[in-house]
């Protein structure tokens, strides 16, 4: 293990046309750390998130995880590495169930392929086994074993939101970008997710990077902020400085981003 921070985002700029959505952004996020990354509207949040979850390819720039390049490799590739995110809209697969979309997240981690199944070798059958437990022990962690066989598509937002996160956990990331999780959830239904996402980082050992306007989330879960305007990165430190920031305040004044002077 060298002392390499897990994510290192090296310079990324990204333009879409005329627009550069990105300009130049750096940070890092260290093993276990839980970094939150904030910003008015436009400020380049998801351009970047989608960069690191391999959905774009940086014009320029470099991503590095675990120690090695991952710029531009594909999202299939980036969850193999251990990135794994949930999506602000949610991405589920909304007829089956809560079980079989958390199974689909471990698609990668399984060896069975076609052949294998059809011959009904033993180590496929653990394997299924294994997986299942898992499943099992993450909707338990996520309050979800009671609706474990009901479609997802007849289930409040909030608790799809729980089963993105398991379908994403399965995969055993190393690092677990959540885009917007507090996005419709009621008071209660947040403070319940800052517990959460602090019991995720606990037992999985794993580091968080979280796009987030709901400032109280933020600014009570995470270890380190960073925060963009415009592109560019006018802020990092502690919740605390960040949030005591001259130019966070000041890009903050022509918005009303909930709750943030709690
Ligand atoms: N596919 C695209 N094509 C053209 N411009 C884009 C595209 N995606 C984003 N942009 C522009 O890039 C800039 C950054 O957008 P981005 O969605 O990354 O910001 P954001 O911080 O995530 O905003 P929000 O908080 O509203 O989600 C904005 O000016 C936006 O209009």
């Amino acid at each position: 293990m060298t002392d390499a921070a897990l994510l290192e985002v090296r310079d990324i700029v990204v333009r879409f046309g005329g627009v550069t959505a990105v300009g130049g952004v750096s940070f890092t996020v260290e093993d276990q750390q839980i970094c939150g990354l904030i910003g008015p509207n436009g400020a380049g949040k998801t351009t970047l998130f989608n960069c690191i979850s391999g959905i774009y390819r940086p014009n320029e720039g470099e991503i590095r995880f675990a120690g090695s390049t991952v710029t531009g490799q594909p999202k299939h590739r980036m969850i193999g590495l251990g990135i794994g995110r949930t999506f602000q809209n949610l991405a589920l697969f909304k007829t089956l169930s809560v079980r079989d979309n958390v199974l689909a997240g471990a698609h990668h981690l399984g060896r069975a392929g076609f052949l294998a199944c059809g011959l009904h070798l033993p180590w496929v059958g653990r394997e299924a086994a294994a997986l299942g437990a898992e499943a099992q022990r993450l909707m338990a962690m996520l309050d979800l074993e009671s609706v474990a066989e009901v479609p997802v598509a007849s289930l409040p937002f909030g608790t799809q939101k729980r089963v993105e996160m398991a379908r994403a956990l399965i995969g055993q990331p190393r690092l677990l970008l959540l885009d917007e999780p507090a996005g419709g959830l009621n008071h209660g239904e947040v403070d319940e997710l800052a517990g959460l996402l602090r019991r995720v980082r606990e037992e999985f050992r794993l580091s968080i990077l979280l796009v987030e306007h709901h400032m109280n989330l933020v600014m009570s879960v995470s270890d380190k902020v960073v925060a963009l305007d415009f592109g560019k990165k006018i802020a990092e430190g502690t919740p605390f400085e960040v949030r005591n920031n001259d130019d966070v305040i000041a890009a903050y004044l022509g918005e009303a981003p909930h709750d943030r002077a709690a």
